[in-house]
């Protein structure tokens, strides 16, 4: 990938974009045809100008790899430590520190490589595609054809539909009803319209407001256009704006990085109070400085980075192989499994995508085949005016239905978008020369409302119309009106004035998995609500048949009345939100996150985008379109929703392993720093030598490591499950008092005994281990049978403790073999100890600090 750009020619032809040319100009600069680029030319220009990417899509380098996880906090106070160490001599320590980074980067970067791989064969699936026009030879007729984006290349003729991505810079050759989305560039969330300015473009406003230009890195939200490609990859003005990178983090991370901060906290106080209580205490100077650093690096979980990477990969990957679930965000695994609320529209995620027209029926409600004879005229040429068909479930499903569509010649189009809910088309009939014919279509309040008719003549339509829904039937509302023809273009302010012609009903059937879906989301804990742009009598009946109470239906109209704190409190008692407009479902989705929900959105549509990113995660389903796979963190790479159900399951196991590693690695580092404190005032040495405190730490973070493949306790797996850091530090308060008071009683036995400094290190360095290991399996969570790696872990530990200081390392620790009545004792204190962390788990704080009811 790199190679060609690397053989490519810098910069590209020399388009300026706002140059005031002539569409032809531009073409001939570019040297390129309306009728678009020969395959042949194509090929050398792709090796001329190289890919069409960005840098930062390509895949990171090994060293960009390791650098990036050394950003992470604790990473970096470590590495702070480390240097402090190295300048003041103390040269054992800042290796131990340096090794500890290492191994963590290493892990860590590792899993991350494994993860990429193992999705990168999956996300080729969902990788975007652009429509280009190009011909086979000179002399033959263009062919419009999918080529992947990186295969664009300057001169090229792209055709834009809605819902795709801007593939490169483009000068617009033609437009119809285009509007586009450029937030990633401008920050503006409002769509703009683009068009092809008569005459040519004017000069003075900024690149982006020009009409006649659209940008890589934006999106078509509604309407259709062609446009030659000015600049490509690295010469785009997307790449030029540098976007931040990723997005957004979720409610996961957040907890994580509460936690972390919390204890980082912690270690920036424990090293000055190490080093002011050995000053006050027993009149020690720098020289504890090691014994400080050693505290305080005692007090980090260092694993969790390689802890949360590791349950993340194994998670990831399972996920793609039983469920075939992509993730595009590795992190979103974990907010799957705290998603309380799963925000979805209807058709097509909740209902089959193939629609079929039921009925056709005039004013008076009885049938009239002319009103779907009309609709699929409206089809017709809405699709076939488009310069880049998007094939319309609705619309498909007309045409399947009308055997013919008259003699009528289209002669412009006004497209769908879901604000206005209408569909235009200006047809022209050979019994009315002279004449425009405009046929409407649309949702049935947003027609009736540009109709011609009396308030009874309107009740009655709406009534027809809800008691229609009521069937389950979505509805099309069809209206036309008579114009004399003329040359001037039409827009939405047409569309007034209409005569009602009549509606047409279309079964939605629920998609055969979706019922059982939601009954299985239900029993997970996560609520499911219903926002769809859709009337709310069809809306509520599709969820009556999915054996979803809709309870009261809230309409678009209802939203708008509300402030946010209202909506919250609305949006948290709703199952059903209809004629929604895609902001609506955004304000919707936000209101509930400030709400403190973890949101999910599960979308497939142009509409769904601006919900999809306001959601803590966003799911679609792989045919959705390219925007939206693009906003998305989590394609379905099968229409099958219970994959929604394995992927939260996943996720709750992933974050209960993380949760379990840092209760179990956290409440234990505090106790040892708690009492290191208080053995540096009892006894007259050092209690640990620096070195003993890294290495022991190094077997605590190696054997924790485990807990990546723990299983948890599937109780913990039924609810949301979220990293609460108030409940967690309770939990490991208590525990870490627990394991100090162990910790206290060693002492005791000790100095009864076996006296002197050796053998206060080498018991303290035994017990220390030993407790460990019991509490690696006396505080995970799960029942049954501890899995192997967490048994293995736990065991290896404890006869590290009790067989390193028999061992030839010894003397290099400074420790030495201790007398059997020491073990003896100091089985009596673990079994008491045991018998502690047996209750205090069955307390109150153990239970919420477990992630238990
Ligand atoms: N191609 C179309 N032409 C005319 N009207 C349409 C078309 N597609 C949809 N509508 C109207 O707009 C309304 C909203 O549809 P839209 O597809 O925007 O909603 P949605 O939120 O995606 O709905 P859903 O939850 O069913 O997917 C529909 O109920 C219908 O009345
Ligand atoms: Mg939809």
């Amino acid at each position: 990938m790199a190679s060609a750009r690397s053989a490519a020619e810098p910069g590209g032809p020399k388009v300026p974009p706002d140059a005031g040319l002539t569409p032809l100009e531009v073409l001939r600069r570019l040297d390129s045809r309306p009728r678009g680029l020969l395959e042949s030319e194509a090929a050398e220009r792709l090796a001329r100008y190289g890919e069409n990417t960005v840098a930062a899509a390509r895949p990171a380098s090994w060293a960009r790899r390791l650098l990036r996880t050394a950003r992470d906090p604790f990473t970096a106070v470590l590495l702070v430590l480390g240097v402090v160490s190295a300048a003041v001599g103390a040269w054992g320590t800042a290796a131990v520190i340096g090794t500890l980074v290492a191994v963590s980067c290493v892990l860590r970067s590792a899993g991350e490589y494994r993860a990429d791989r193992s999705a990168a064969a999956l996300r080729e699936l969902v990788a975007g595609t652009s429509t280009v026009q190009r011909r086979a030879a000179e002399g033959a007729a263009p062919l419009a054809r999918e080529v992947p984006v990186e295969q664009v290349v300057p001169g090229d003729v792209v055709r834009l539909g809605p819902g795709d991505l801007v593939p490169a810079d483009l000068r617009l050759l033609r437009a119809d009803g285009l509007t586009v989305h450029q937030a990633a560039l401008t920050g503006e969330s409002a769509p703009v319209p683009k068009y092809v300015p008569a005459g040519a473009p004017a000069g003075g406003v900024s690149l982006f407001e020009q009409p006649q230009l659209c940008f890589a890195g934006t999106s078509v939200v509604a309407g259709t256009g062609t446009g030659v490609v000015t600049a490509t990859g690295a010469d785009t003005r997307f790449a030029a704006a540098q976007p931040p990178e990723g997005r957004r983090s979720g409610a996961f991370d957040a907890c994580v990085n509460s936690i972390s901060w919390t204890l980082i906290r912690f270690m920036l106080l424990a090293a000055p109070l190490v080093l002011a209580t050995g000053a006050l205490m027993r009149g020690r100077g720098l020289e504890i400085w090691p014994f400080a650093v050693a505290v305080a690096v005692g007090l980090t979980p260092e694993m969790l980075p390689v802890v949360v990477t590791t349950a993340l990969v194994r998670g990831a990957t399972e996920l793609a192989r039983r469920g075939r679930v992509i993730l595009r965000r590795l992190p979103a695994l974990h907010d799957l499994g705290a998603m309380d609320v799963l925000c979805t529209d209807k058709t097509g995620t909740l209902t089959q995508e193939t629609l079929s027209v039921e009925c056709s029926l005039g004013p008076d409600g009885r049938p009239d085949p002319a009103v779907l004879r009309w609709a699929a005229v409206n089809s017709l040429w809405t699709v076939r005016l488009a310069e880049l068909p998007v094939p319309d479930p609705l619309d498909e499903a007309i045409w399947r239905a009308a055997e013919d569509v008259g003699e009528a010649a289209g002669v412009e189009v006004i497209p769908f978008d879901p604000v206005r809910r209408l569909a235009t088309a200006v047809v022209t009939v050979p019994a009315r020369p002279g004449r425009h014919t405009l046929v409407v279509k649309g949702a049935v309040e947003d027609v009736v409302e540009r109709c011609v008719m009396d308030a009874r003549a309107r009740a009655r339509v709406l009534g027809l119309a809800e008691q229609l829904a009521g069937q389950g039937l979505r509805l099309l509302a069809v209206a036309t009106a008579d114009r004399a023809a003329r040359a001037r273009r039409y827009t939405p302010a047409d569309e007034r004035g209409l005569t009602f012609t009549g509606l047409v009903g279309i079964r939605d059937t629920p998609a055969p998995t979706a019922a059982a879906a939601l009954a299985a989301l239900a029993r997970r804990g996560v609520k499911v609500t219903v926002l769809t742009g859709d009337h709310p009598g069809t809306a509520a009946r599709a969820c009556r048949d999915l054996g979803l109470d809709p309870g009261e239906v809230v309409t678009g109209e209802r939203i708008d009345a509300l402030d946010d704190a209202a909506l919250a409190e609305v949006a948290t008692a709703t199952t059903v939100f209809a004629r929604c407009t895609p902001a609506h479902k955004a304000r919707i989705v936000g209101a509930l996150r400030r709400a403190g929900r973890t949101v999910g959105f599960l979308g497939d549509g142009v509409n769904d985008v601006p919900a999809l990113h306001a959601a803590d995660v966003g799911l679609c389903p792989r045919g959705a379109v390219d925007v939206t796979r693009q906003a998305a963190d989590v394609v379905l790479a099968e229409k099958d929703l219970t994959a929604i159900d394995l992927a939260v399951g996943l996720g709750r196991r992933s974050t209960a392993n993380i949760a379990t590693y840092l209760r179990v690695a956290v409440s234990s580092n505090l106790g040892n720093v708690l009492s290191m404190l208080v053995a540096g005032v009892l006894v007259p040495f050092l209690p640990m030598l620096p070195a003993q405190v890294l290495v022991q730490n190094l077997c605590f973070d190696a054997a924790q490591a485990s807990f990546a493949v723990d299983r948890p306790d599937p109780a913990m797996c039924r609810r949301p499950l979220l990293l609460r850091p108030r409940a967690f530090t309770r939990y490991v308060a208590v525990f870490g008092l627990l394991n100090s008071a162990a910790d206290v009683a060693t002492f005791a036995v000790l100095s009864a005994v076996a006296g002197g400094e050796q053998a206060f290190h080498t018991g303290w360095f035994t017990e220390n281990l030993m407790t460990q290991g019991l509490v690696m399996l006396m505080l995970r969570t799960g029942r049954g049978r501890v899995p192997r790696p967490v048994r293995l872990a736990a065991a290896v530990l404890a006869a590290a403790g009790l067989l390193l200081p028999l061992s030839p390392l010894a003397g290099a620790l400074g420790m030495r073999p201790l007398p059997v009545l020491y073990h003896l004792l100091l089985a009596g204190v673990l079994a008491a100890y045991a018998g502690a962390l047996l209750l205090a788990r069955r307390s109150a704080v153990g239970r919420a600090g477990a992630g238990q009811p």
